[in-house]
């Protein structure tokens, strides 16, 4: 794809997440690696609503501004996934309502707030390491992504929410729809009790597919 078409893709999910309540506001923030190993990202205080294609920010992997406006704050965040992710192509960062209040919720386990309760979950993300309140914007968020991101493409920012990375900034969406979807899923049935995958099921589904 073109430099144009990949700035015109992320103004379109953009405006997809911001339609479907991913994100409101100025919340949340999006980045794509470009051909030339360049990275494209949404201006800080922009609303996934309303992007210019024209406007979007174009950042170095060293975090230097080549062109659009003033970065996202967490730029550093997308390039910390960026640099330990090398297959990585697309970054979505929310607040969306399920996954925010999955990152509030007291007695979640550091290692993977979300249990195996469906297989696309597991396909698509599998574990949800989470990382302890840092205020936004803060460099520190960077280095504690860093060391989760090489085995993880989704982390939670507690009381904040998801980064979620994918090959592409698409599956980097999908990844976040599976995601939102599964933290609903999860306070749905938290007052019944839930069934979850066996570690058997888990194995059998990440050797059958390989999505992340
Ligand atoms: O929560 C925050 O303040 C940031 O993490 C955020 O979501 C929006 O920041 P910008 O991308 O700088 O607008
Ligand atoms: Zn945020």
């Amino acid at each position: 794809m073109s430099e144009q078409q990949l700035r015109e893709e992320m103004v379109r999910y953009a405006r997809s997440m911001f339609e479907r309540g991913y994100s409101s506001g100025g919340a949340g923030n999006i980045s794509l690696k470009l051909p030339d190993g360049t990275i494209l990202a949404t201006p800080t205080n922009s609303s996934f609503g309303d992007l210019v294609a024209d406007e979007l920010s174009k950042v170095t992997m060293d975090g230097e501004q080549i062109s659009g406006q003033k970065a996202s704050k967490e730029v550093l965040m997308h390039l910390a996934m960026y640099r330990q992710r090398p297959q990585c192509g697309g970054i979505v960062h929310l607040h969306s309502p399920w996954l925010t209040a999955l990152s509030c919720l007291p007695g979640i386990d550091p290692e993977n707030a979300l249990p195996p309760i469906t297989p696309y979950y597991v396909m698509r993300v599998g574990k949800l390491p989470v990382v302890p309140y840092i205020r936004p914007g803060s460099p520190l968020i960077a280095e504690h992504v860093e060391k989760l991101a090489a085995e993880h493409n989704a982390i939670l920012l507690a009381n904040h929410g998801p980064i979620i990375s994918g090959k592409t900034l698409r599956e980097a969406v999908f990844n976040a729809e599976e995601l939102e979807e599964t933290a609903k899923l999860y306070f749905m049935l938290k007052p019944f009790g839930m069934n979850t995958l066996t570690q058997e099921n888990v194995d059998e589904l990440n050797a059958t597919f390989n999505m992340k």
